[in-house]
């Protein structure tokens, strides 16, 4: 194991570290020891993460004296939903795991989530530990606390704040990732940047295609993602400002994952990607920023192979009327009218309710 980078997340009585390096699977035991009040855990995990890094895992919490059960899950989005949380909670609940008790979480965003609001409402509230092992769950989705399954109406829309316990980011389990889910993930690492650090943009405009096979960018782009969204959970945990700005191309994405039933068609991070280039056409139509940004994003994008336009979403999609409809039941509309994540530049991103129909409608239709 190499020194690991630790974010501190300083919530109070909620407080909890946040450790990415290299080999913190291998050290599991030693890092999830001190949480413990007897020596076992319940692991959570899906069948891909499972059939590579579960018996690694398990061994090393064994050579540390500490027994584990473990969950295997089905992988993919259509497993936060709620047989899967119901089956969770269960099966949490027939190992008699206890209030004092620690649950792991070993997988992608989509473990993490629905792990963590098993363990909010297991015996009203057990802790958990985020271990991520793929881009989206290390920079973003095991920090921060949102924890929720799908619904047919929307997106995360069962859920609950309930912070993990400690979060161990071990970047060598990305190596086994597939391109796809590596990109993907990337989707809400070029996020950062474009919402608040046109530094960090720049950066990636430098190294983002070296990120997947050097580890030493691999670990600066963890960490600093991991930095910025400590930095904006700290100051608004429960989302009453600033922290909506983590959710920059989501209003679009979310619209958009729901449209293509949750599944192999889009990938979060993927639709993130397109919303973040939506966000900004939409900016720039707006006369809010240069005309040159949007052209930045898509070209960064574009050499990141991700997918940036809607047309790249393969299969039908709902008409314009349809998409913005599935944008209502965005979290962060009030009194009815949506609200997006718009941007002044590159970096410097803000929360808008001045969206016009007509200027959304033909930022849509461009984009078909
Ligand atoms: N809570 C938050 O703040 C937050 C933030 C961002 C995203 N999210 C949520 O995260 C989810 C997406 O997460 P995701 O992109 O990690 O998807 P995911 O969990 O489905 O993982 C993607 C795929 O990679 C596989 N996989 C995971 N780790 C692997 C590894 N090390 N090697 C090989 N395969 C591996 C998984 O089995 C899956 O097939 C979405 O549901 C999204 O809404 C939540
Ligand atoms: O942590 C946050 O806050 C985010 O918005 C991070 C997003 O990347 C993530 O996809 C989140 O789950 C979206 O939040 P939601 O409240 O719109 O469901
Ligand atoms: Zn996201």
């Amino acid at each position: 194991m190499t020194d690991p980078v630790t974010v501190h997340v300083p919530l109070g009585a909620r407080a909890y570290d946040v450790r990415i390096g290299r080999g913190l699977l291998a050290d599991a035991g030693a890092q999830v020891a001190p949480l413990l009040s007897r020596p076992r855990v319940a692991i959570v995990t899906d069948a891909n993460v499972a059939a590579l890094h579960l018996a690694p895992l398990r061994a090393a919490l064994r050579a540390a004296g500490i027994e584990s059960e473990a969950l295997t899950l089905p992988a993919g989005e259509g497993t936060k939903s709620w047989p899967h949380l119901t089956a969770c909670v269960d099966w949490l609940l027939d190992r008699q795991v206890e209030r004092r008790d620690v649950v792991l979480a070993l997988g992608g965003g989509v473990i993490g989530d629905l792990v963590g609001l098993a363990a909010a409402i297991l015996r009203r509230g057990v802790r958990f530990v985020q271990m991520p092992t793929t881009l989206l769950a290390q920079v973003d989705s095991s920090v921060g606390g949102k924890t929720g399954i799908n619904s047919s109406h929307g997106k995360n829309l069962i859920g609950a704040f309930h912070q993990p316990a400690l979060v161990l980011a071990d970047i060598d389990l990305l190596d086994s990732l597939s391109e796809r889910d590596f990109r993907a993930g990337y989707g809400e690492v070029v996020k950062y940047g474009l919402l608040g650090d046109a530094d960090f943009f720049a950066w990636l405009e430098r190294h983002g295609p070296a990120l997947r096979d050097d580890p030493t960018l691999r670990q600066h782009a963890v960490a600093h993602s991991v930095a910025m969204k400590a930095g904006i959970v700290t100051r608004d945990e429960t989302e009453q400002g600033e922290r909506a700005l983590l959710n920059l191309g989501h209003t679009f994405g979310h619209a958009l994952e729901a449209a293509t039933g949750y599944g192999d068609r889009l990938l979060h991070g993927e639709g993130v990607a397109i919303g973040c280039a939506l966000a900004f056409d939409l900016s720039a139509r707006m006369g809010l920023c240069a005309q040159e940004e949007p052209g930045r994003v898509l070209e960064h994008l574009r050499a990141m192979g991700m997918p940036a336009r809607l047309s790249e979403i393969p299969g039908d999609l709902p008409d314009d009327a349809g998409l913005i409809a599935l944008m209502g039941q965005d979290k962060k509309v009030v009194d009815g009218r949506l609200r997006f994540v718009l941007a002044r530049a590159i970096g410097d991103a803000f929360v808008s309710d001045a969206v016009q129909g007509p200027v959304l409608e033909q930022v849509l239709r461009d984009a078909r």
